[in-house]
C-alpha cells in the first residue's frame, strides 16, 4: 500500500488534541517527535537498555500522519486544517506548518518479513512459518515462529545464548518456567529438546496471541505450554499462577537491568539444584549482574557465556 507523509510543526502543549482531533476524522495512528525526557515508568515499559541523549525541552513537537494514497488528501488535510483552527482557540498550537515530507512503499507491520529467513542454531533448524524447510537441514530439530508483533524470531544474540543454555540443561521431562516469553520461542525450543511443561510470563500482551499461535505452528498441545500477561517481580498473582520450588529451568531473556530485579524471586520458583539462565545483558552491565547474583545466597554461577556484545549467565540454586 502506498502513503503519503505529512509532518505537522506544532507544540507539546498541542499534541494530545491533536490524537484525539485525528481519532475524529479517521486518521489512524501518529508519530510525535519531541524532546519531553521520559518518565520512570515509560523508561522501564521501553526495552532498551541506554536512553538517547536529548536536548533541552523546548515545547515544541512535530507531529506526523499518514495518509493513503488512495483516499481524498486534499479532504483530509482540509479537515485537518480545520481541526487546527478550533484547537487554536485555547491551547498554542505553534507554526501548525504541514509539509509532505515523503511518499512512500511500506507496509509497516509486515515489512520486516521479508528479512526473517531460515537459520540454524546449533543442530536446531528455526524457521518462519511461512519458509520452507530447507533441503540442506531436513534433519534438524525444527522450531517455527511468527512472533507477530512480539519479540522472539531467534535471530538476536541474547535469544540464541539462551537456548545453546537449554540445549545444555533441558532434560526429558524437565519443567521450565519462561520469563519474558515474547513469541515462546524459548519455552518452545525447551519442549522439542523434551521439556515435559513451560509456564510463561510477558508484560506484553501481545506475546500471549504469539505464543498460542507458535504453538499450533509447531503442533504443540496448549496444555503443554501455559502463558500468561504478568510481572512476577512484585505481582503476586503472577507469581501463584507460575507456582513456586516447581521448575527445573527458569530461562529470562530480559534486560540486565529487569535481570537484576527477577534473579530475586526466581529461586522461589526453582527446584533445589534447578538453573537459571539469564540473558539480554549488554557488557557494560555483566560486572551489575554478576554482582547481583553473587549477593543472592540462593544462587551460585556456574557459567558465563558470550556472543558479540551479549552475555549469558547461568547460576545453579544452591
Ligand atoms: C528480549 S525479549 C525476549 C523474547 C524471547 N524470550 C526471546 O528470547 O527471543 C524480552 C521480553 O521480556 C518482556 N518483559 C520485559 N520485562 C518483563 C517482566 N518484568 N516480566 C515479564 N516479561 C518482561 C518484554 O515484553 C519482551 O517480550
Amino acid at each position: 500500500m502506498k502513503w503519503k507523509k505529512f509532518t505537522l510543526e506544532t507544540t507539546t502543549d498541542a499534541v494530545d488534541y491533536l490524537g484525539s482531533m485525528f481519532d475524529d476524522i479517521g486518521i489512524e495512528g501518529m508519530e510525535i517527535e519531541d524532546n519531553v525526557p521520559l518518565t520512570e515508568s515509560e523508561t522501564k515499559g521501553m526495552f532498551i537498555d541506554i536512553l538517547p541523549e536529548l536536548p533541552p525541552d523546548d515545547g515544541t513537537a512535530r507531529v506526523s500522519f499518514y495518509l493513503d494514497e488512495d483516499e481524498d488528501t486534499e479532504e483530509k488535510l482540509k479537515a485537518v486544517r480545520e481541526g487546527l483552527e478550533e484547537i487554536r482557540q485555547f491551547v498554542n498550537i505553534g507554526t501548525a506548518k504541514i509539509t509532505e515530507s515523503e511518499t512512500d512503499d511500506k507496509d509497516w507491520i509486515n515489512n520486516w518479513k521479508q528479512y526473517f529467513k531460515p537459520f540454524t542454531v546449533d543442530h536446531i533448524l528455526i524457521k518462519p512459518t511461512w519458509e520452507e524447510i530447507p533441503e540442506e537441514h531436513k534433519d534438524k530439530l525444527l522450531i517455527q515462529i511468527d512472533p507477530g508483533t512480539a519479540f522472539g524470531t531467534g535471530k538476536h544474540e541474547t535469544t540464541q545464548l539462551c537456548i545453546r543454555q537449554l540445549e545444555k540443561y533441558v532434560k526429558p521431562g524437565v519443567k521450565v518456567l519462561d520469563l519474558g516469553t515474547g513469541s515462546g520461542i524459548l519455552g518452545i525450543a525447551a519442549l522439542k529438546l523434551g521439556a515435559e511443561y513451560v509456564f510463561g510470563t510477558d508484560l506484553d500482551e501481545n506475546a500471549i496471541t504469539a505464543v498460542h499461535e507458535n504453538l499450533a505452528a509447531n503442533d504443540i498441545p496448549e496444555e503443554k505450554f501455559g502463558v500468561i500477561q504478568g510481572n512476577i517481580i512484585d505481582d503476586k498473582a503472577t507469581q501463584d499462577a507460575a507456582g513456586y520450588e516447581c521448575y527445573d529451568i527458569v530461562v529470562a531473556n530480559i534486560l540486565a537491568d529487569i535481570i537484576i530485579m527477577i534473579q530475586k524471586q526466581v529461586p522461589f520458583h526453582l527446584k533445589k539444584g534447578g538453573i537459571f539462565i539469564s540473558s539480554g545483558i549488554i557488557d557494560m552491565k555483566e560486572q551489575a549482574v554478576r554482582e547481583a547474583l553473587e549477593a543472592n545466597e540462593a544462587f551460585e554461577i556456574i557459567e558465563v557465556t558470550r556472543q558479540g556484545e551479549w552475555v549469558s549467565f547461568t547460576a545453579r540454586k544452591k
